[in-house]
């Protein structure tokens, strides 16, 4: 399979509606290869928190109309990132008019393939935490070649959430973030951890770029089920390509089997 990472920079001086434009041709040049991925919040940046209500949009919006044809005329999978969505009020939906972190998922005719509502919300107490639902659903795609698992940013510190994606059918995890240069350390370390824990390809697409005042990682990556490296970006914009063997996941699980010697039902020690 040949994937494309498009690692974009979201910076305040570019308006959202240009970026969009901007990302959408990004999208139709990738044309050839398998899935292209983009980052969380790409729209507005994840840590511009102010932007979060001005900017969301339903799920069937603007994002998601010029990324549905973008995938549409590049023939590819496209996993769209995230947006700000915002539930429409009175929709009858216990989630009416809130807001959430959603990824989007087309297939190369331009359908949605899926949704995914972040689970685990970043900022304690504030920022994302407080301005945004939480998603409860587990959601996994299946490609002709893969079954992709969803998860975005800060979930990946949650090695629970990528077990269960595992024992859905996930083989590839994919993971869109606006991860802080602060903790660059963590993003890497963390990424081949859930690859070599769950012996999936582990997809992740962070942002470049800067925005309300938190420099990005950028550092995208690519790792295998033994938790190789296969391809790491650098810190500014850039479009991470990589060729990978989608078979190598039941291979790596079938000669090293140790998902096998998982012991459920632990019970937690009492205190
Ligand atoms: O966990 C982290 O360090 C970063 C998480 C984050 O930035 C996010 O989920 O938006």
């Amino acid at each position: 399979m040949r994937a494309s990472l498009l690692q974009i920079a979201v910076d305040e001086d570019e308006s959202v509606h240009s970026r969009r434009r901007r990302v959408a041709s990004l999208v139709r040049e990738q044309a050839g290869a398998d899935l292209v991925v983009l980052p969380e919040l790409w729209t507005t940046g994840a840590f511009a928190f102010e932007s979060f209500e001005a900017e969301a949009e339903p799920l069937h919006g603007p994002t998601y109309e010029l990324m549905a044809e973008a995938a549409a005329d590049a023939g590819v999978w496209l996993h769209a990132g995230s947006i700000p969505e915002r539930v429409p009020a009175g929709d009858g939906s216990s989630g009416g008019g809130a807001l959430y972190n959603t990824s989007l998922v087309f297939s190369p005719d331009g359908a949605r393939a899926a949704a995914y509502r972040k689970i685990h919300r970043f900022g304690f107490d504030k920022g994302e935490a407080v301005l945004m639902g939480a998603g409860s659903e587990l959601v996994t795609v299946g490609l002709p070649e893969t079954t992709l698992g969803l998860a975005t940013c800060y979930d990946l510190r949650f090695p629970e959430l990528f077990r269960g994606l595992v024992d859905a059918g996930a083989e590839t995890l994919v993971v869109p973030a606006g991860w802080p240069e602060r903790r660059r350390a963590h993003w890497t370390l963390l990424a081949r951890a859930r690859a070599v824990e769950n012996q999936a390809y582990v997809l992740a697409c962070g942002t470049a770029g800067a925005h309300a005042g938190v420099p990005q990682a950028g550092h995208s990556i690519v790792v295998d089920p033994w938790g190789e490296v296969l391809a790491e970006a650098g810190p500014g914009e850039q479009v991470l390509t990589v060729e990978f063997d989608a078979a190598k996941v039941a291979a790596t699980r079938e000669q090293f089997p140790a998902l096998k010697d998982r012991l459920l039902g632990l019970e937690t020690p009492r205190r």
